[in-house]
């Protein structure tokens, strides 16, 4: 939905309430922030112009939701400058940290600034419709160099160009989270050749792990996401240890699409049938990644 200047809104206002209650202290450990932009203008390079989407509203939508943490992933319209999500965080009363999305020539002392300002990650985003490029060999030298701050990295791309990623993401020398799984075409089932794919990615080194997330981006036939809990549902169960999970709020470039997030957690309990699983996913595996002093 479109204002009068232009900028869309991804996200509904009324999200319903899930029947499922997540366990206590469950991480949203995919979501985004949008400005404001008054106070952090988009990127002049943003392929997007949303709107306002600030950490009130987030943190609203954790609350009603039943979570307790957000991990606030720096959306591409913000390019480089992750004011807002910083901004975030520090709004979060420390329930809240962050993965940045960096200029390769950033200087160790701004790296230092990030950490202290609860950024834990760095993204590179190699989907064409979002970004302008994807330097290869400047991610790389990003990747050797946070390794010193404990960090991670997290790549989004989509399955067709996962054997090209192949070579890079084992050149990577820090943990990788691979976003939304690589975008595989669900309706293949768990046994297809992109969820093939996908897990060889995962069985090719221990420390890499994925987001379970995105029901709404992966199966075009929509709630109650059949495809998707087929294909995912697996992969949850044989990769317990390195599966996150969130919301994807407010779920840049879905406009014509939007989610209900309340269903998206109702997905949860199908994708990851027992207790323990859960726990892992929403609990134990996201705070190793983020809050890992408190582990
Ligand atoms: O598929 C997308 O359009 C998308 C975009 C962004 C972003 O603009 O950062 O992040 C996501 O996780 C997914």
């Amino acid at each position: 939905m479109k204002d009068e200047q232009g900028r869309v809104r991804s996200w509904t206002l009324e999200p319903s309430k899930a029947r499922y209650t997540p366990p206590p202290g469950a991480v949203d450990a995919h979501c985004h922030v949008f400005g404001p932009a008054a106070a952090f203008p988009f990127s002049a390079k943003a392929k997007y112009q949303p709107q306002d989407a600030g950490p009130e509203a987030l943190f609203a939508l954790r609350d009603h939701l039943g979570l307790a943490r957000n991990v606030i992933v720096q959306a591409s319209c913000h390019g480089t400058d992750n004011g807002a999500t910083l901004n975030g965080i520090a709004k979060s009363a420390r329930r809240a940290r962050g993965v940045a999305v960096v200029d390769p020539a950033i200087s160790d002392a701004e790296l230092d600034r990030l950490h202290q300002g609860g950024i834990r990650g760095v993204r590179f985003n190699f989907l064409k419709r979002l970004v302008d490029d994807a330097p290869k060999e400047k991610f790389l030298d990003v990747a050797r160099r946070i390794r010193r701050l404990g960090w991670h990295v997290v790549v989004y791309f989509e399955a067709d160009i996962i054997d090209e990623m192949r070579p890079f993401l084992a050149a990577i020398p820090v943990p990788i989270v691979i976003d939304h799984m690589g975008r595989p075409d669900v309706a293949q089932g768990p046994d297809g050749p992109d969820m093939r794919a996908f897990r060889s990615l995962l069985d090719s080194r221990g420390d890499l792990w994925t987001k379970v997330t995105c029901p709404d981006r992966l199966d075009a036939n929509g709630p109650p996401y059949e495809d998707f809990v087929a294909a995912v549902r697996p992969l949850v169960e044989d990769y317990p240890d390195r599966v996150l999970w969130g919301t994807d709020w407010p779920h840049p470039n879905m406009e014509s699409n939007i989610p209900n997030d309340g269903a998206l957690v109702d997905v949860i309990p199908r994708i990851a049938p027992t207790p323990e699983l859960q726990r892992k996913l929403l609990v134990d595996n996201p705070m190793r990644l983020y809050w890992p002093e408190e582990c």
